[in-house]
């Protein structure tokens, strides 16, 4: 039985390595991909993350190849398919991951410990293990070999959006990071940084980071605004524009798009953008309800983010793990069972507009969840620009994946601990919201403030100026700032 790292260091150590959290200069890649060129790079799982990274690797020059456990290979699954359909080759450990210099851990985090006990006698001596997410390491306390060296590179993003990115000649944010306890030859940066440049992150800004600081935020992020919020904001806007007699098709599709639509107005210019699609009457009601939202949700994100520092959560989810899943598979078809989930969209087109104007309670939802999750991780140590990228960033990439299936797909897209910490935060949040829920109108949810257009100035000033000195929006706009310099110097 392994234990908890973060739980087993000195608290001055756990502050340090929360807190841990550089921007890096673009100058710092001028290497590129070199450190790694002529290395044989191995990954383990074709998934959402295997393939994407994988293509993007090859592309920038590098030698990849798939280890997939026998079975996938014997069965000819979907992981095989992936990576023979694209021309890689493909092996079993046994043949591939002797001759790594870099074996790319990208199974899910549930598999991890099975995964890295199984591949890690097999390793030569002195190559690298990586991940893209620090669970493993932090929460289940995997030792790795002494020889070993241990990197972290972490794509704030699904691995579709990797994909898309690099195609469009960018990338995504990305943080990496270097395991302390495994960096017996010094190289780790080196090599962690090799491989950013060859997924495209430095083109769109990396952190450097710690496996801590990633995995506190990154499960605080999924479990709260990215994934838990917009599904219960998802299920509660719908089945409350039903009861309040709007068409179940319309109001499917409002919501469908509706996160989509407005979270883009965010991704350009923050929630100061966002807000500003509505009208003045529209924004001064929105921010009312976000405030309210805020004093009620407020406890239950406290409540995430306790959870994730103690370790609670993880040892939850992980006794589930050895459960077969049965809450989590227990709970994923009751969100198939939903009536938004099941209801068909009209085909009465909804403008970019209209999902503004009709949607005030969604954009609420979006202000209330960004903010709350930024202050919440702020005030636990993580720093500015690392909780920045697990709200905000992601928001509008997570409503992309409702825009395409639904909750469900967004649900298979994600990883395996967001799905579990998503469905967590949906079950305490929708009861916790159920009071204020029943005071809302269609006027906020499904048609819109109509003719009611008076505003008084000077609270729309103070509105104004409460939306754009909020921490999330100062530090977004250097960092969606450096993201535009990036795109406009290639
Ligand atoms: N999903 C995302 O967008 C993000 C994920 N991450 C991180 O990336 C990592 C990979 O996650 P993700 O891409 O979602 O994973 P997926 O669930 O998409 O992919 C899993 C892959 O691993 C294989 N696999 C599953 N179980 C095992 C096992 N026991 N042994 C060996 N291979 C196995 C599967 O193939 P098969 O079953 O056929 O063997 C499949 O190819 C995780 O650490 C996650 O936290 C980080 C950022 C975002
Ligand atoms: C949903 C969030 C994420 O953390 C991600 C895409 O970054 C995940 O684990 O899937
Ligand atoms: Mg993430
Ligand atoms: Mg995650």
């Amino acid at each position: 039985m392994t234990q908890n790292y973060f739980n087993s260091l000195p608290l001055r150590e756990q502050l340090q390595q929360l807190g841990k959290c550089r921007f890096m200069a673009r100058s710092e890649f001028a290497d590129g991909v070199e450190p790694l060129r002529g290395k044989k790079l191995v990954i383990v799982g074709c998934g959402a993350q295997g393939l994407n990274q994988g293509l993007n690797l090859r592309d920038s020059g590098l030698d990849v190849s798939y280890a997939l456990r026998q079975s996938a290979i014997e069965e000819q699954r979907q992981s095989w398919k992936n990576a023979t359909g694209n021309g890689f080759t493909v092996g079993t450990y046994e043949e591939l991951i002797p001759q790594a210099d870099l074996v790319l851990n990208l199974t899910p985090d549930k598999q991890h410990s099975a995964v890295v006990t199984e591949v890690m006698p097999l390793m030569k001596e002195g190559a690298c293990l990586s991940y893209s997410h620090g669970f493993n390491i932090v929460e289940e306390g995997m030792q790795i070999r002494e020889d070993l060296t241990v990197i972290m590179v972490a794509p704030k993003c699904p691995g579709t959006e990797v994909r898309e990115e690099y195609k469009r000649g960018f990338g995504v944010p990305t943080l990496i990071a270097v395991h302390k306890e495994n960096d017996p030859k010094g190289e780790g940066l080196t090599l962690a940084k090799a491989y950013a440049a060859g997924t495209g992150g430095d083109r769109a800004g990396v952190l450097e980071s710690s496996f801590i600081a990633e995995v506190k935020s990154d499960l605080m992020g999924e479990q709260t605004i990215l994934c838990g919020m917009l599904q219960t904001g998802s299920i509660l806007c719908f089945d409350r524009m039903v009861e309040k007699g709007v068409d179940p098709g319309y109001a499917a599709k409002l919501v469908q798009y509706g996160w989509e639509t407005v979270t883009e107005g965010l991704k350009h210019g923050g929630i100061t953008n966002m807000m500003d699609r509505l009208s003045n009457p529209a924004k001064i009601r929105a921010f009312h309800l976000a405030e309210e939202l805020k004093t009620i949700m407020r406890p239950l994100y406290e409540k995430h983010q306790d959870d994730i520092m103690s370790g609670v959560f993880s040892s939850t989810m992980m006794e589930d793990w050895g459960n077969d899943d049965a809450n989590l598979l227990t709970w994923r078809a009751a969100t198939q069972d939903t009536a938004f989930e099941k209801t068909d969209n009209t085909a009465t087109e909804i403008t970019e507009q209209e999902y503004y104007d009709n949607g005030i309670l969604m954009v609420a939802m979006v202000k209330a969840g960004v903010e709350l999750a930024f202050e919440v991780m702020t005030a636990a140590g993580i720093i500015d620009e690392s909780a920045y990228y697990e709200s905000l960033h992601e928001t509008p990439l997570i409503a992309n994946l409702i825009a395409r299936k639904k909750l469900y797909e967004m649900n298979v897209v994600i990883s395996d601990t967001a799905e579990y910490g998503c469905y967590l935060f949906d079950h305490a949040c929708r009861p916790l919201l159920a009071d204020f829920m029943a005071n809302m109108e269609t006027d906020v949810i499904g048609t819109g403030l109509g003719g009611e257009n008076g505003v008084d100035n000077r609270e729309l000033i103070a509105v104004n100026e409460a939306i754009r000195s909020h921490p999330v929006e100062i530090v977004g706009k250097t960092l969606r700032g450096y993201m535009t310099a990036m795109k406009s110097i290639r």
